[in-house]
């Protein structure tokens, strides 16, 4: 028996919908393959808990979390309670850091039975490969004086390091896939971090002979992913640029709710981190209705990462089978709840 360890955190809002929702899907595909367990831990470290402890997670939590074969997390953040650069630096982006979870991987693509609300979409497949560790997200930086003198600054960091592992890990899936990187850049405004980026992307490229590239600033970029995601393989984006087209992509799939990512530890020496792309969705929390495709998407990049690429297969090709049937959350159109389509999905994998 093949035993994997994860540490769930749901997290805030509905991420404590939707990662329970996803927790009992993978339970499932499990008793699908028979040779497969998880063990799942789940820890409450939420605005919640902020409130009560003065701190996102305990001291040591990541010593806690080092354990694990993976970690399982739906979203930080409830800005009513705790201001969302507190929650989010003090869990999920402290856990992305300290566990070098370098990567941020971010599939999107057509899906079976759910309308993009672009007018004639065609059949689009990409992914992008979103720098997770520097760039625009940096503590450097400051404040100075008050009132209309008041001046902030804040600093992007780029290093060659970075840079070349994200584009590298870009080339290299790409390679596996339609053999085409395309680079967020923005070196007509940004002077000093953006050509650079430029360069680095020219260099990575020479090693790479028999991938096409092209680089495109994101501005231009945005609008491509609406009148054209199909001219799209792989995309590499530093941390910002990737978070923003990344709901582009969520957007051009039909809802927020179903986007999935994956961030990756490549070093091997600290877990990965799986979690979708949307936040905590306050305006929905507590209706029951909160699309769970993302988390359980999300689920797939999982056993993906932990060897289960055949499970992960079979899962995605149900939740088509059912997005396909028309069973679907409001935010795609339709009245079924998240126990409903988790119901419907967890069904078609026990008749697997
Ligand atoms: N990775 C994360 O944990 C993460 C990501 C984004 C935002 N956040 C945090 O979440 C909070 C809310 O942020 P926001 O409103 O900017 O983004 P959001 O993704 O939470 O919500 C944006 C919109 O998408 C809808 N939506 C999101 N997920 C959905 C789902 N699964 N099913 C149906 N509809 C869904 C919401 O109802 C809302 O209308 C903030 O505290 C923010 O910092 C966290
Ligand atoms: O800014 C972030 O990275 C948090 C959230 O928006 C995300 O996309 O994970
Ligand atoms: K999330
Ligand atoms: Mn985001």
């Amino acid at each position: 028996m093949k035993i994997l360890k994860i540490a769930s955190i749901p997290g805030d809002g509905i991420g404590r919908e939707v990662v329970p929702a996803a927790i009992k899907v993978l339970e499932a595909i499990a008793d699908v393959h028979g040779g497969l367990k998880f063990e799942f831990v789940e820890y409450p470290w939420s605005c919640e808990y902020y409130l009560e402890h003065g701190a996102m997670m305990p001291e040591d939590g990541l010593e806690r979390l080092k354990e694990f074969d993976g970690i399982f997390l739906g979203a930080v953040g409830n800005p009513k309670i705790v201001p969302d650069h507190i929650s989010l630096w003090g869990l999920l982006i402290k856990i992305r850091r300290e566990f070098e979870q370098t990567i941020n991987l971010r599939p999107a693509k057509m899906m079976n039975g759910i309308r993009s609300p672009l007018a004639n979409p065609k059949d689009f497949d990409l992914i992008v490969i979103r720098e997770n560790s520097e760039g625009e997200y940096s503590t450097v930086g400051g404040t100075i004086y008050q009132g209309e003198d008041e001046i902030a600054i804040q600093n992007a960091v780029f290093s060659r390091k970075a840079t070349e592992r994200a584009m590298r890990y870009a080339f290299d899936l790409a390679s596996k896939r339609r053999s085409r990187v395309t680079s967020a850049t923005k070196s007509n405004g940004i002077v000093y971090s953006m050509p650079f980026w430029d360069n680095v992307f020219k260099d990575v490229s020479k090693d790479y002979p028999d991938i096409q590239t092209d680089s495109q600033h994101i501005d231009a970029l945005a609008a491509f992913f609406v009148t054209q995601p199909e001219r799209f393989d792989v995309i590499v984006a530093s941390n910002l640029f990737g978070d923003i087209l990344t709901d582009i992509g969520a957007a051009v799939m039909g809802s927020i709710g179903i986007a999935p990512a994956a961030n990756i530890n490549v070093n091997g020496k600290y877990p990965s981190m799986f979690e979708p792309v949307h936040g905590s969705a306050p305006d929905i929390v507590g209706k029951g209705i909160a699309n769970p495709i993302g988390q359980i998407w999300t689920a797939k990049m999982m056993l993906d990462h932990l060897g289960e690429e055949e499970l992960g297969h079979q899962l995605l090709d149900v939740v088509e089978g059912v997005t396909g049937d028309g069973i679907l959350t409001p935010d795609l159109g339709v009245r079924n709840t998240t126990k409903e389509v988790t119901e419907e999905i967890i069904h078609r994998l026990q008749a697997l």
